[in-house]
């Protein structure tokens, strides 16, 4: 079975919101790593919406099981992973307009920048991960690039609308988890994955970690809302 990384962007999410302190995300891994997460993942984006430089550095410090950074594949961002060191990268795809992440990066069409990048990362002793669709050509692409890992992106079967659809965007994801294990690289999945739709995805034979975020951190909010009012309800009703 794969093994746990908790994506902490959504707690930044909810502080940017209001330019203050709280949530802390670094608290949250914090919180995370003692619930048993095997691993913490945070997406530094260009634009900055959720996750600062300030929480990576922070997180580089206090993380106790490994640190995974999403990154846009820019020049900007290589600089930070390598002066931040974290335990692996995962490189992602970024527009800034859009809500979040639309599909998997494009080695194909862009392998020799992709391949520079992750030659460097590697070279100063941190493994890359591709986040990408599990389409043959980009699997084939990502050998290429010599990346150690892959994250299959779960968008298109956490989204699928019907119970057809979701069981041919499984076996989509299952057979390229096959080939890439096959062509001796590391699997990851994630994005879009729930409480309700992980079952699957846990079981497809060879996947080593999955990560995710949106669904714990909207769960995290409401389980811990009873408890959230009643401590107020105590300061407010004295
Ligand atoms: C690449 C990816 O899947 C994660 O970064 C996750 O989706 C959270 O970030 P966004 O919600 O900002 O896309
Ligand atoms: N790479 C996927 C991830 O880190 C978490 O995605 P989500 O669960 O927030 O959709």
């Amino acid at each position: 079975m794969p093994t746990l990384g908790v994506n902490i962007d959504h707690i930044a999410t909810i502080r940017q919101a209001r330019r203050t302190v709280e949530p802390d995300p670094v608290a949250a891994a914090v919180l995370a790593e003692l619930a048993g997460a095997d691993g913490i993942t945070a997406h530094l984006r260009e634009d900055r919406r959720h996750i600062q430089e300030r929480d990576v550095r922070l997180l580089r410090q206090t993380v106790r099981t490994h640190l995974n950074l999403e990154m846009a594949a820019t020049d900007e961002m290589v600089a930070i992973a390598l002066d931040i060191k974290p335990d692996y990268v995962t490189l992602v795809p970024e527009k800034r307009e859009e809500v979040t992440t639309e599909g998997g990066l494009d080695i194909v069409g862009q392998i020799d920048r992709i391949g520079q990048v992750v030659d460097k990362l590697q070279s100063a002793g941190i493994p890359v991960s591709l986040f990408i669709d599990a389409e043959p050509a980009q699997i084939e692409a990502s050998v290429k690039v010599q990346a150690k890992f892959l994250e299959l992106h779960t968008g298109r079967y956490a989204e699928a609308k019907d119970e057809t659809s979701r069981e041919e965007e499984l076996a989509f994801l299952s057979k390229g988890c096959e080939q890439a294990i096959n062509a001796g690289l590391r699997v990851n999945a994630g994005h879009g994955l729930t409480y309700w739709n992980v079952y699957s995805v846990a079981n497809l034979p060879g996947m080593e970690e999955l990560n995710i975020g949106h669904t714990i951190v909207s769960r995290s909010a409401l389980v811990g809302m009873e408890r959230a009012v009643r401590e107020m309800v105590r300061f407010v009703v004295s």
